[in-house]
């Protein structure tokens, strides 16, 4: 059985409590478009003046037409009555039509906000947190603001100017009557608050259960190799069938709270009739009321449900919305940690200097990953990292890239401190090949594009040429134009990395950070890949991390890296003559690599 670290994080709430400040910021979003909602709310205005003058009417029509029998008076009610109810239809279109559009635009929006900041955030941002709880952030928590923005507001006001107003008219008509038939409506309310928070807690019981199955296949799918190499099927479909028993359970739960719901306010409100036509055939006994007038009562009592329904339903929708819009806005509020100073100025067109000055790094407070670090590369050189696992290699390249700033000492490029300069500047000008080449869902034209998206079909296939990819290209179905898949699954990590060095030529970036793939890779790819390798470090000022033993012994200078720090310096024959750290590091590490 798979134990409790197998059980997903349920890590946010579903429902938050009332907060007047963030309602007031969710509303600022439907601030731009003042039109859509005066006329929306105009619309209502129409939708309101026939749910209050229709039974009006109706009681009218029965006491002066039909009972005196007015058939003049009954044709102009009549075609009265068809046109209130055209206005109806007409008022309704517009008004849907229009609270779609404002809830959309206002969706649109809010979800276009927070990923144009999300793109801003820097690396501490995507390090804590997994790429899923992102997304859902950016679906699902915008996705559930929908219907508060598309019918909360607009519902909310025409409901209770719809319940005043009948309220009102019923006093005017008579009061007597207008009590016995309001004695249900806080029944009414109890109902629709009461029962609803306790469906909708149900429901979004079920959709928890529904997005813990989803979070298991996806990691199920994704983990499906490793699963079937420990053999580990049985356990997973034990786990997977207490998951979708629990999920049913759940289901069948909210079920039981739904189903009453329909049939309670069908009670209630012929329980209110009830009431009404008992105390009304009194007062028609005593001719203190017509039959028209009881009529018009009972089709007004009629009319409450649906305003005092949508108003428990607009509650409900706050509630989910307090929670949503806390976290999305906790998204929003979160300042980048790596941004442009002010004053910060574009990077000149770089000629490839770099200096680390005592540079001092901590990822978490009190712990070095980086300490006190001096080096100068000169243009054009090429310099390995070193060192091994944890050692701090990555960190090097992480701070150069700017993905971070140091905690302490400098990084200079061309003699500039590179938190002077915009970030764009500096990013653009330094290109990366990781381990792990990204491959977006597309053609390989299109993949080796991204290097630069200006670049005519003629320099993509020129610089796959040049770092020696176009050899195994041009051997697939399509040479240029296959189609890789999502992540690139149909191409071995070499064909990846020969893939990556195309883009970093067509980038043509002055400084290259280069982290060798560690995978291994055929002996033909990995020819290939030596010989991109070297037109691609030519020219450039290059920090390698280094994996492969010939890239090492070429490189100008090797930092050697240990808990932190660069514990030895030179070149692969003076280092080797040393005998030192370095020297038992290649004999322990990249003697079966050379
Ligand atoms: N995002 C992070 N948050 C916290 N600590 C980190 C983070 N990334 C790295 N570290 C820590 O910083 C230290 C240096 O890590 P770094 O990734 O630079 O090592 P490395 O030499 O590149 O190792 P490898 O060869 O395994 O990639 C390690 O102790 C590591 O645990």
């Amino acid at each position: 059985m798979l134990r409790s670290p197998f059980i997903y994080r349920d890590d946010e709430a579903l429902e938050k409590k009332f907060q007047l400040g963030q309602v007031r910021r969710l509303a600022a979003y439907m601030k731009p478009y003042p039109g859509m909602i005066f006329g929306a709310l105009a619309a209502t205005c129409g939708n309101i003046a026939v749910t209050l003058l229709g039974p009006f009417m109706v009681g009218r029509t029965i006491d002066i037409a039909i009972t005196k029998g007015n058939t003049r008076l009954l044709m102009e009610d009549g075609i009265i009555l068809i046109a209130l109810y055209l206005l109806n239809f007409a008022a309704s279109y517009v008004r849907i039509h229009l609270t779609n559009r404002l809830g959309q635009s206002v969706i649109q929006g809010l979800r276009r906000e927070l990923f144009s900041h999300v793109q801003t955030l820097s690396n501490d941002f995507y390090d804590s947190r997994p790429a899923g709880s992102i997304l859902v952030r950016i679906m699902n928590d915008v996705n559930s603001l929908q219907d508060l923005f598309t019918n909360g507001v607009i519902n909310t006001i025409t409901n209770l100017f719809t319940l005043i107003g009948i309220i009102a008219i019923m006093l005017s008509l008579n009061w007597h009557l207008s009590l016995v038939s309001l004695v249900v409506l806080p029944f009414m309310f109890l109902i629709s608050i009461r029962l609803t928070v306790n469906i909708r807690r149900a429901w979004q019981q079920v959709r928890l259960r529904l997005s813990r199955i989803n979070a298991h296949l996806a990691e199920g799918i994704q983990g499906m190799r490793v699963t079937e190499s420990y053999v580990r099927q049985e356990e997973n479909q034990t786990f997977f069938e207490k998951m979708n028993r629990d999920y049913m359970g759940r289901f069948l739960h909210a079920q039981r709270w739904s189903i009453p719901f329909g049939p309670l306010v069908d009670l209630t409100g012929a329980l209110g009739s009830a009431l009404l036509f008992w105390y009304g055939v009194h007062l028609l006994r005593a001719d203190l009321v017509t039959v028209g007038l009881l009529i018009a009562f009972a089709n007004y009592l009629g009319n409450f449900w649906t305003p005092i329904g949508q108003l428990g339903q607009v509650y409900n929708q706050l509630l989910v919305a307090m929670a949503s819009s806390e976290r999305i806005f906790q998204y929003l509020d979160t300042k980048a940690l790596i941004a442009d100073t002010p004053g910060a100025q574009d990077l000149p067109a770089v000629k490839g200097r770099v200096t680390f000055e005592h540079v001092g790094f901590e990822y978490e407070a009190g712990r070095l990953a980086l300490d006190n670090v001096s080096f100068d590369a000169k243009p054009g050189e090429t310099i390995a990292l070193v060192g091994h696992t944890g050692a701090g290699k990555t960190t090097v390249i992480n701070l150069l890239a700017r993905f971070y700033d140091t905690s302490s000492g400098r990084i200079l490029i061309d003699g500039k401190d590179i938190r002077d300069v915009t970030v764009e500047s500096l990013r653009s000008q330094v290109g990366m090949v990781l381990q792990e080449t990204f491959i977006f869902s597309g053609t390989i034209m299109e993949n080796i594009r991204y290097g630069n998206p200006a670049s005519t079909d003629e320099e993509v296939k020129a610089a796959a040429t040049a770092v020696y990819a176009n050899v195994f290209i041009e051997q697939l179905e399509n040479g240029y134009e296959t189609e890789v898949r999502e992540r690139g699954n149909r191409l071995s990590q070499g064909q990846r990395q020969l893939i990556s060095f195309a883009r970093a030529i067509l980038a043509d970036p002055q400084i290259l950070i280069l982290d060798e793939a560690t995978a291994s890779i055929d002996t033909y790819t990995e020819h290939l890949i030596q010989k991109g390798l070297e037109v691609l470090l030519a020219g450039r000022t290059a920090f390698v991390v280094a994996h492969r033993l010939s890239t090492i012994r070429d490189a100008d200078q090797i930092l050697v890296f240990d808990h932190g720090q660069i514990v030895e310096r030179g070149t692969h024959e003076t280092l080797m003559e040393g005998k030192g750290y370095y020297y038992d590091l290649v004999a322990a590490q990249y003697r079966f690599l050379a």
